[in-house]
C-alpha cells in the first residue's frame, strides 16, 4: 500500500469544506473569479527576491536543495480583506526567458500574464491542507488577526517554453464571505 509522505500533495481536496472546496476546484483565472465576487479587487505584492524555495517544491521545480529562486508572494485582496496568499517559484535564469515579463508586474495580476498566452501549459491542481509547521502557514497568516488552525492550498505548474512557474494559492478564512449570501 502506497503511503503519502506527510509532506505530499494530493490529486484532490479531499475533505476540503464544500465552500472551499468550491474555490479549490476552480480552474480558470482566480483574479477573475475574485472580481466576479468582489467590488474593488487588488494584488498586493509582499515579498519578490532571491529566497529558497520550500522544501517540498524542490522536486517538481527541479531545484537543488540551497539554490535561489525568484520568489513572489502576494495577497489578493478582495474589499481589502485578504482572501489569498499566492506564493510563485521560478529559475532566476527564467527570468531572461520565457518569464521575463514577472520582474515588471509589481501589483498587476499574475494571472493576467498566464491567461492571456495561449501557449502556457497548466498541470493538474495538487492539494493540501497546510499545518502551521509548513514554511508558507506561517507566511500566509502574516495579515490575519486570527491564526486558524490549518489552510486549504492548491498548487499547479505553468510552463512556457518548458520553463516552468510553480504557483501555490492558499485560501484563506475570509474567501468564505464572498459567496456567503448565495
Ligand atoms: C494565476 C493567477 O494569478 C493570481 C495572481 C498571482 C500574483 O499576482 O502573483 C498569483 C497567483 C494567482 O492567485 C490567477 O489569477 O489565476
Amino acid at each position: 500500500m502506497k503511503v503519502n509522505a506527510p509532506s505530499a500533495w494530493h490529486p484532490a481536496p479531499v475533505c476540503a469544506p464544500v465552500d472551499i472546496r468550491w474555490w479549490l476546484r476552480h480552474r480558470d483565472s482566480l483574479t477573475r473569479l475574485l472580481q466576479a465576487h468582489s467590488e474593488h479587487f487588488r494584488v498586493e505584492p509582499v515579498f519578490q527576491a532571491l529566497a529558497a524555495a520550500c522544501i517540498d517544491e524542490l522536486a517538481i521545480m527541479n531545484l537543488r536543495w540551497g539554490v535561489r529562486a525568484l520568489v513572489r508572494e502576494v495577497y489578493l485582496r478582495c474589499d481589502d480583506m485578504p482572501v489569498v496568499f499566492a506564493h510563485s517559484v521560478v529559475k532566476p535564469a527564467h527570468l531572461q526567458g520565457a518569464w521575463r515579463g514577472l520582474s515588471r508586474l509589481g501589483n498587476q495580476s499574475l494571472g493576467t500574464m498566464l491567461f492571456t498566452n495561449p501557449l502556457i501549459r497548466r498541470t493538474p491542481f495538487e492539494y493540501k491542507q497546510l499545518k502551521p509547521h509548513h514554511p508558507l502557514f506561517a507566511r500566509a497568516c502574516e495579515q490575519l488577526s486570527d491564526r486558524p488552525m490549518s489552510l486549504w492550498a492548491r498548487r499547479s505548474l505553468f510552463t512556457l517554453q518548458d520553463q516552468p512557474l510553480l504557483v501555490t494559492e492558499v485560501f484563506l478564512p475570509a474567501i468564505r464571505q464572498l459567496r456567503a449570501a448565495e
